[in-house]
């Protein structure tokens, strides 16, 4: 998953200069960082109501906007990905050192 995410963070950093006639990201970029954050919003709304349909393959295929359309998102605002997978790591980090505590036996 990190490889598949970096690989896409990279083609998109790549691709905010290109184009806007050949590149979605190019033409989303220029739209500015409002109209990203609502396709965020967007994605994400479709992604509930595909979940609360139980609509897997929907659910799977609203997933991948939502992640994309983050991935432009932090890069317009120079927020690597490393630095909110590195966030999850340091809360999985912190609630494991909670449940050790919670089992003072182990
Ligand atoms: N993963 C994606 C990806 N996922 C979704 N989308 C686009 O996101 C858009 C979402 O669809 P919507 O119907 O919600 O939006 P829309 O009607 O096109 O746009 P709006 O008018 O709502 O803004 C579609 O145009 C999809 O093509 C993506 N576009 C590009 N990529 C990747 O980004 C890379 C760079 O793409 P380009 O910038 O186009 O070269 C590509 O190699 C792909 O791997």
């Amino acid at each position: 998953m990190r490889a598949t995410l970096h690989q896409l963070e990279q083609t998109i950093r790549q691709r905010r200069d290109a184009d806007p006639a050949a590149s979605y990201v190019a033409r989303l970029t220029a739209k500015g960082r409002a109209k990203i954050a609502q396709k965020v919003g967007e994605e994400a709304v479709e992604t509930v109501i595909a979940a609360m349909s139980d609509d897997r393959p929907g659910a799977v295929g609203e997933s991948a906007d939502l992640l994309f359309h983050l991935l432009v998102l932090l890069a317009d605002l120079d927020i690597s990905l490393d630095a909110v997978l590195d966030e999850l790591d340091r809360r999985e980090g912190v609630s494991g050192i909670a449940e050790k505590a919670a089992r003072p036996q182990d």
